[in-house]
């Protein structure tokens, strides 16, 4: 198991750089396997989701080579593979192996996949999709087998009950080789959905209108990826280096951001009274003065995102009255971090799901665990804003998805390492 080690109460000061975006990561990863030519990923950040995907493509006999920020993945000498359990229960998007194999090859065998721990994730709709698309889906021995009829997939209209990021995507990688046209309505319309349908276009998918609710795909016979693709900002990763700066910064720029990703972030920011300079690809967070409490409510794109409720909330402590309230609608459950933060002296509580938040002058180091990732880095700013030392169990799950975290921090200012605490053998040995 990882920890995080952190001497808290320093003042950061500086510039950070954002990565490329985790959650387009994890699916352009097995989307990569539709392509019958190599493909090259740039701003791929190094975080463990990518290693453990890496680890998956290997076990297909699908070449990767991962330097700095350029993955290339060669799918040339692909065959195709069950991927039963082991790695493909250390990352929720190991789903995305679904829709890929499925559009590969007409056959998907895949374990049931992991992910963080925030509340049930189900993939009723993923597998509506893939069945509208003409596939059978069994579930045996925890394993999800789907198979293309014997003629292939075909298109076909498919309303999701709720729009879905996982579902959409999965539902586009099955589909850009179907036979005819699929329409996907009441589609998630998150930049990372643009993302993947930009990549897949670019070797040759016919994809229109991602970015909006009504999603229309025309199948076609094969793909080819001939120039390399450069992956969008992590918007989350973004947004908790806001929170970040706000809370105990000095003045940090934050760099390579799409500012309308965060639109609705930043206004909740900005409305706690944060002020921030944006600049064509920076933003720039002024040391905060005294912040007035807010509401946050999450909600699919263009809302407020889920990932970011957590990073937030440290930030909720630092204002100088009233109650914070932040309610999860899309994972109601995703609370956990809550309990972490009293340990460190947080005047917070939940209430019916409801996390409540009262102004805290100081927190304290403590002994805390990371049991997710955006739970992670919530308690990492808390950690930076406490005096005396936190240290964060299962840390490995802040690796998940961010990128070259100490590194970054550290050159802002922090005393913060992380290390492997040998007396407590995880499960996943990068958790
Ligand atoms: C809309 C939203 O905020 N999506 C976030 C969600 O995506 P993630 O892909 O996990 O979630 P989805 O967008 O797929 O699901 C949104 C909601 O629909 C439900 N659902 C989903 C699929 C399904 O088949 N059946 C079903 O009931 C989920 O339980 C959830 O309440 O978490 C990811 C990781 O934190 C974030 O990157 C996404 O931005
Ligand atoms: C919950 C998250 O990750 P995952 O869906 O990969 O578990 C996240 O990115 O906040």
């Amino acid at each position: 198991m990882k920890q995080m080690i952190i001497h808290g109460g320093k003042p950061l000061q500086g510039d950070v750089w954002i990565g490329g975006a985790k959650n387009s990561t994890v699916a352009l990863i097995p989307a990569s396997i539709l392509s019958r030519t190599p493909v090259t990923l740039e701003g791929v950040p190094r975080i463990a989701d990518v290693i453990n995907l890496m680890d998956l493509l290997s076990e297909m006999d699908v070449h990767c080579d991962f330097g700095e920020t350029t993955l290339r993945i060669d799918p040339t000498d692909i065959k195709m593979s069950p991927l039963p359990a082991g790695k493909i229960k250390s990352l929720r998007a190991s789903y995305y192996f679904m829709g890929a194999l499925l559009g590969r090859f007409g056959k998907a065998v895949v374990g049931f996949p992991g992910g963080d721990d925030i509340g049930p994730r189900p993939i009723d709709q993923h597998i509506k999709g893939f069945e509208a698309l003409g596939a059978s889906v069994k579930n045996e021995n925890d394993q999800i087998i789907i198979t293309a009829p014997e003629d292939g997939l075909h298109g076909a209209k498919i309303h999701l009950k709720m729009p879905s990021v996982g579902a959409t995507m999965n539902i586009i990688m099955a589909s850009v080789t179907a036979q005819g046209q699929t329409i996907i309505e009441n589609a998630a319309k998150e930049p990372e959905i643009i993302d993947l349908a930009t990549f897949l276009n670019n070797m040759g998918a016919v994809i229109r209108g991602a970015g909006t609710d009504s999603i229309r795909i025309e199948g076609v016979d094969m793909l080819k990826a001939q120039i390399p693709h450069t992956i969008i900002p992590d918007r989350i990763e973004a947004g908790t280096y806001v929170s970040l700066a706000a809370c105990i910064g000095n003045g940090i720029r934050i760099h390579n951001i799409i500012e309308e990703h965060l639109d609705s972030y930043l206004a909740k920011v900005e409305e706690m009274g944060v002020v921030i300079d944006a600049d064509e690809d920076s933003l720039y967070v002024y040391p905060a003065g005294d912040l007035k409490m807010v509401q946050v409510k999450t909600d699919v794109y263009p809302g407020f995102a889920t990932d970011l409720q957590q990073p937030i909330t440290p930030l909720l402590l630092t204002a100088k009255s009233g109650e914070g309230v932040v309610i999860d609608n899309i994972y109601p459950k995703r609370i956990g971090h809550i309990a972490q933060l009293q340990k460190m002296g947080a005047n917070i509580k939940v209430e019916d799901n409801i996390i409540l938040a009262h102004p805290t002058p100081q927190l304290h180091g403590a002994k805390v665990t990371a049991g997710e990732i955006r739970a992670g880095a919530c308690l990492m700013i808390a950690g930076l804003m406490a005096t005396g030392t936190t240290i964060i169990d299962k840390a490995g799950n802040i690796l998940r998805g961010y990128d070259r975290v100490e590194e970054k921090l550290r050159q802002l200012g922090a005393d913060v390492s992380i290390k492997d605490d040998p007396s407590v053998p995880g499960v996943l040995d990068n958790i």
